[in-house]
């Protein structure tokens, strides 16, 4: 408050004042202008003004220091900007048990964050609860003149518009009122959290007089976009641009209606300050005027919005002016600035950006895939999305990996495992990312191990490993076919829900995160460090099921929020991406039922190929030729085989230790 307060009355100070010429400047051609000198030393004479007593009215409010003391950082607006205060209330008004205010609170934080996957959830637990009525999910940062402009809109649909006027006006007062206060809140630069101090350009006068413009720039950068953000409603599909304008239009039309033709008149010469070609604003006019018979000179558009408006052209006119000769940056907020404003030389490159961006956007080329193809024909499997699909980069589904059958081979196989491990006093255990699940994990390794114990069948054993190899080939044909690619981790993951424990839940079946880096959200970096895997280089997830409810694996961007793109699994479908910041993904809650799936990792390296996955090769083709000799024995000597005891005892002394569990996940 002490911000907004020292700036209003900062800026109202005489000496503090823009130079004239700056605010209401005539076209660039339209007469000889004042010399540079001069208007320089006004801006120089009107900054430093305007800082001095910003200081002392800061210090004379706060005490010594002033705002230098209070200064927010960037990352706590931003935090603000993104509402997330209000993830954090949530949770203490639930805690509280106020219920209303709980949904209220998260109703507010998820108008912004509408793709936020925690609070999509709690949102729909928030519904199924007594004690929360439609009414609790309002929007806390309402504004009260937004509320007045909602209500006023319900009344003009019940032709009240004599009800309706005041609650207009009123509305249009509060945002003019709250896009001056952005002037006020305003100073300079948003503080940058570690940002470089500013180049000293000080050195010679003209460096002086640059930097004191460049700084007056980012004031007037920052207004434009607190005003924009002003007339921003998250969650509504409000025209934001055209949001004076808008309230305008309403103006006149109930003036109109009640008769008040004077009023209408000074509405709509308003709009038409905004759009003066604006074809309905000036059949309204004509017909405004001939209702009201002979001519008023007093009749005007309205001074508020002649203020308004002759501000923020001269505002953006200097935006244009430093971003043609400082070559600063400016995003114009508005669709109605004429484009006689926009310097001639800048029109040109505007256009061009714009050109340009819509070539950003086209797909980018797909690269050859005459090998991939091969191996397509050659193993059946079809491409179901690419990376462009799937809103990423390295990222592809693709289906036709496992046959109907091969699936449950690989299910029979993680039923016996986790069967066995129960058997042998090895639960399976809480999954290590929600209390919500069961989480069985299968190494190849195990496999083999269990398989030779004839714990489970050795068909499963084998597949898992044929498969993985499958895996490796498409995954290395796809992304990498010029570097071998090797497997570092073959897991066999089954996440199971827990009946009784659903309804209440929150959370997700596996966080978001990526694998070969540690992902920091607020960011949006990933620490390519321990504790992370970070020899991973490609990830892949092969589905063996689809009869469970939840459960789907998702990408999001880097801030761990937005969902890019969502993946159903189901049998053979394999989705493959690289491991890196650039594919944070996580899994829906598993609500129902239990999701199975191969999870592999590749790695470039190879130290770090997976010895495991030999052993269990060697383990395994161990047993067959035992089995053919014992096969051969049988033929030969008619003798019963061996008891199962005997075999048993032989896989022990082979493996040689208990089984090691490895913990990779
Ligand atoms: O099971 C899935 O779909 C994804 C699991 C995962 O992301 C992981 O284990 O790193
Ligand atoms: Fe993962």
């Amino acid at each position: 408050w002490v911000r907004l307060d020292c700036g209003a009355s900062c800026a109202a100070e005489p000496g503090a004042a823009l130079p004239a010429v700056l605010l209401g400047a005539p076209e660039p051609d339209s007469g000889p202008g004042p010399t540079q000198g001069s208007w320089e030393r006004q801006l120089l004479r009107a900054a430093l003004r305007r800082a001095d007593c910003l200081t002392q009215c800061a210090a004379r409010r706060l005490g010594p220091g002033g705002a230098a003391r209070l200064r927010v950082g960037s990352t706590i607006r931003d935090a603000f900007r993104r509402r997330e205060p209000y993830n954090y209330l949530q949770r203490a008004y639930y805690q509280l048990k106020k219920l209303d205010l709980a949904a209220a609170a998260a109703h507010t934080f998820f108008v912004a964050n509408p793709t936020h996957l925690q609070m999509r959830e709690d949102m729909a637990k928030y519904r199924r609860m007594s004690g929360v009525q439609p009414q609790s999910f309002r929007d806390l940062e309402t504004p009260p003149h937004w509320a007045a402009y909602d209500t006023s809109l319900e009344l003009l649909e019940r032709q009240e518009a004599g009800l309706a006027l005041p609650r207009l006006e009123e509305a249009l007062q509060g945002s003019l009122a709250q896009m001056e206060s952005c002037r006020a809140d305003c100073q300079g630069p948003e503080e940058q959290e570690g940002a470089e101090e500013e180049e000293d350009g000080a050195g010679s006068q003209g460096g002086l007089y640059e930097a004191i413009a460049r700084h007056w720039i980012q004031v007037l950068q920052c207004r434009q976009r607190c005003v924009g953000e002003t007339a921003t409603r998250p969650g509504r599909s409000f025209p934001v641009p055209d949001f004076l304008p808008s309230q305008l239009r309403r103006l006149y039309e109930a003036h109109a209606q009640v008769g008040n033709l004077s009023q209408a008149i000074e509405n709509v010469l308003s709009v038409l300050l905004f759009y003066p070609d604006d074809e309905p604003a000036k059949r309204a006019l004509n017909q405004f005027q001939a209702q009201l018979g002979e001519p008023r000179p007093g009749l005007g558009p309205r001074e508020d919005i002649q203020h308004f408006i002759l501000r923020s052209l001269g505002e953006k006119r200097q935006l244009y002016y430093a971003m043609e000769h400082l070559g600063t940056s400016f995003k114009d907020p508005d669709p109605w600035t004429p484009a006689a404003l926009i310097p001639e030389a800048l029109r040109e490159q505007l256009r061009e950006d714009q050109e340009k961006r819509s070539w950003d956007h086209e797909p980018p080329k797909p690269k050859p895939l005459t090998y991939w193809k091969d191996v397509l024909l050659l193993e059946g499997v079809t491409l179901t999305q690419d990376s462009r699909q799937l809103n990423g980069s390295e990222r592809a589904v693709l289906d036709g990996l496992l046959t109907p059958a091969e699936c449950g081979v690989l299910l029979q196989l993680a039923k016996d495992a986790a069967g066995a491990g129960a058997r042998s006093g090895y639960r399976g255990r809480r999954s290590p990312h929600t209390p919500h699940e069961r989480f069985e994990g299968l190494t190849v390794l195990k496999a083999a191990q269990l398989a030779r114990a004839g714990t489970v069948g050795s068909q499963g054993a084998k597949l898992l490993l044929e498969v993985s190899e499958r895996v490796r080939t498409l995954t290395q044909a796809y992304f990498s076919p010029e570097r071998p690619l090797h497997l570092s981790f073959t897991h066999l993951v089954c996440r199971s829900a827990i009946e009784g424990e659903q309804e209440q839940r929150m959370d997700l079946s596996h966080p978001v995160h990526a694998d070969n880096c540690v992902l920091d959200p607020d960011t949006g970096e990933c620490w390519r460090e321990p504790p992370a895997y970070t020899y991973r280089d490609y990830s892949g997830l092969l589905y063996l099921n689809d009869d469970f409810q939840g459960g789907d694996l998702f990408f999001t961007e880097p801030n761990a929020l937005t969902v890019t793109a969502r993946v159903r699994p189901r049998c053979g479908r394999l989705v493959a991406f690289s491991s890196g910041g650039e594919n944070p993904h996580g899994v829906w809650a598993v609500t129902r039922g239990r999701r199975c799936a191969l999870a592999l990792w590749h790695t470039w390296a190879p130290e770090h190929r997976e010895q495991e996955w030999i052993e269990a090769k060697e383990l395994l083709q161990e047993s067959e030729e035992e089995e053919e000799e014992e096969e051969e024995e049988m033929l030969s000597k008619h003798t019963s085989p061996e008891p199962p005891s005997r075999r048993h005892q032989r896989v022990q002394d082979k493996a040689g230790k208990a089984p090691r569990v490895r913990e990779e996940l």
